[in-house]
């Protein structure tokens, strides 16, 4: 079965990807919208995106490109534990001016830089595989924040390891396919919707909703709607299976208050952590 990434080989999504999933055959991609478009054209069967990280918080251009979601669902979750490292084409710190890496990457580790190298110009980038790929091509002067299997794979030299602000650093990913998996009593599922207009208690409603079940929300954020200042998206994963009498009223409720209502998928809870070494 062929898995979308982004790519190119090296970068955390394929990290979790290989670890989580060693079963899939992994194809890298440019962007996290490739990667949607491709799982609901039936181009690739599965997809992995980041969705959240422990220090960074959502990983917004994908819950932006998920918004586009047509046959695809989530159908599974993978946390990872993100160390990130340093590498550069020949270690040369007193020349390092600037270091590439994708922005959730670069936002992990800017209080790093801020402290020990101030003057280095931190520049986003595709991905922090792609960022090793800069840095090989750019030679003196640039580094690259990625992972140790990254940076070694991709030829650099390791100058310094663990960069990331915070020592507890976990990203969640979940699987695109299509279907909907089995319930396992164990499950969550991710929905998201917006409303019919800005009226004082439609959040509160929702909330009630979920409340007066006893469903313990894991997760809930919001998301510009972009078409009007003040009009938001909100996403919500909860626990427990849309199969569920219980869950299947709740999200019947749900789809009367709303305008936009998405279901994303059920889906089994992440056992373990992925990563750790
Ligand atoms: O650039 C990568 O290595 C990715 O897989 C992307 C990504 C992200 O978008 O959050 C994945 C995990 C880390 O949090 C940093 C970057």
């Amino acid at each position: 079965m062929i898995c979308g990434y982004l790519g190119p080989q090296g970068s955390y999504s394929y990290l979790a990807l290989t670890e989580g999933f060693p079963e899939m055959t992994p194809e890298a991609c440019d962007t996290f919208s490739e990667i949607i478009e491709k799982v609901d054209t039936g181009a690739i069967a599965a997809g992995l995106l980041p969705v959240e990280n422990s220090t960074e918080g959502a990983v917004t251009a994908v819950m932006d490109s998920l918004l586009t979601l047509q046959h695809g669902a989530i159908q599974a979750e993978v946390i990872y534990t993100v160390c990130h490292h340093l590498f550069m084409a020949e270690k040369d710190e007193a020349a390092m001016n600037t270091a590439y890496s994708h922005p959730q990457a670069i936002e992990q580790c800017r209080h790093f830089f801020r402290t020990h190298y101030p003057g280095v110009k931190l520049v986003p980038c595709e991905s922090t595989s792609t960022a090793c790929l800069l840095a090989k091509e750019a030679g003196n002067g640039t580094a690259a924040i990625a992972s140790r299997w990254a940076g070694l794979h991709h030829g650099l030299k390791p100058v310094r390891g663990n960069i990331q602000d915070n020592r507890f650093n976990q990203t969640r990913f979940v699987l695109l396919g299509t279907g909907t998996p089995q319930p396992t009593g164990n499950d969550k599922t991710a929905i998201a919707f917006s409303f019919h207009r800005d009226t004082a208690g439609n959040l509160y409603e929702i909330l009630k909703i979920f409340a007066e079940a006893n469903v313990n929300l894991t997760r809930i954020e919001s998301r510009p709607a972009k078409m009007e200042l003040g009009q938001y998206v909100f996403f919500i994963d909860f626990e427990g299976h849309q199969q569920e009498p219980a869950i299947g009223a709740i999200l019947e409720k749900l789809r009367l208050l709303t305008r936009t209502f998405i279901i994303f998928g059920s889906f089994p809870r992440a056992q373990r952590v992925l990563g750790e070494d």
